[in-house]
C-alpha cells in the first residue's frame, strides 16, 4: 500500500465533455500554461485570497499527494500570488497542480518544473503576506463553482471538473 491513496488516471478534458454531456462543469477562464507539466487530474483544495499569498504558501506547505490547488484571487494580475519557491513547495509536498485566478512570476523556472500551474497572467510584483484570505471555500470562477473535494482535470483544452463520488 502506497499510503492509502489511490492515483486519479488523466483523462483529456474534451473526452470527458463528450461523455458528460451538456451538463459538463467546463470553465470558460482563459487560463495560460505555466507549468513544466500540461495535463494533471486530482482532487481540489481551495483558497481565496487578494494579492497576498501566505495562506496558499502554508496550504502548498502541507502534504497532498495528487492534490490541485486552486486559488481565486479575484482576477487580479497586480501580484504574483505564486513564484518558484512556492510552486516547488508544492511540488515537494506531493500537490501535482496549482490554477491562479491571478498572476504568477518566476515563469521561465516554473516552465522547467514538474508541476502544472495555470495563471491568467503574470507580474514579477510580489505579493503581500499578512494571510488574509479563506480556505476550503467555494469559488466562481469561469461560469462553474469549484467545491473543495471536486476531481479537475486540466490540459490544453481546458477545466473540467467533475464530483467527487
Ligand atoms: O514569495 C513570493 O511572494 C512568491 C515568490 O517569489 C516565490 O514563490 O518564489
Amino acid at each position: 500500500m502506497l499510503g492509502g491513496m489511490t492515483e486519479l488516471t488523466f483523462t483529456p478534458t474534451a473526452d470527458l465533455v463528450d461523455e458528460i454531456g451538456a451538463d459538463v462543469r467546463s470553465c470558460d477562464t482563459q487560463f495560460t500554461q505555466y507549468g513544466g507539466v500540461r495535463e494533471f487530474v486530482g482532487p481540489i483544495t481551495t483558497v481565496r485570497c487578494f494579492q497576498d499569498n501566505a495562506l496558499l504558501k502554508s496550504i502548498l506547505g502541507e502534504s497532498n499527494p495528487g492534490g490541485v490547488l486552486v486559488i481565486d484571487g479575484d482576477a487580479s494580475v497586480h501580484t504574483a500570488l505564486v513564484g518558484d519557491l512556492i510552486a516547488e513547495l508544492g511540488r515537494s509536498n506531493g500537490w501535482v497542480g496549482i490554477i491562479a485566478h491571478g498572476a504568477i512570476r518566476d515563469s521561465k523556472t516554473i516552465g522547467g518544473m514538474e508541476i502544472g500551474v495555470k495563471a491568467l497572467g503574470t507580474n514579477p510584483r510580489k505579493s503581500t503576506k499578512t494571510g488574509a484570505g479563506e480556505r476550503d471555500v467555494p469559488l466562481e470562477i469561469g461560469g462553474i463553482t469549484f467545491v473543495p473535494g471536486d476531481i479537475a482535470y486540466s490540459d490544453d483544452d481546458g477545466i473540467v471538473l467533475v464530483a467527487a463520488v
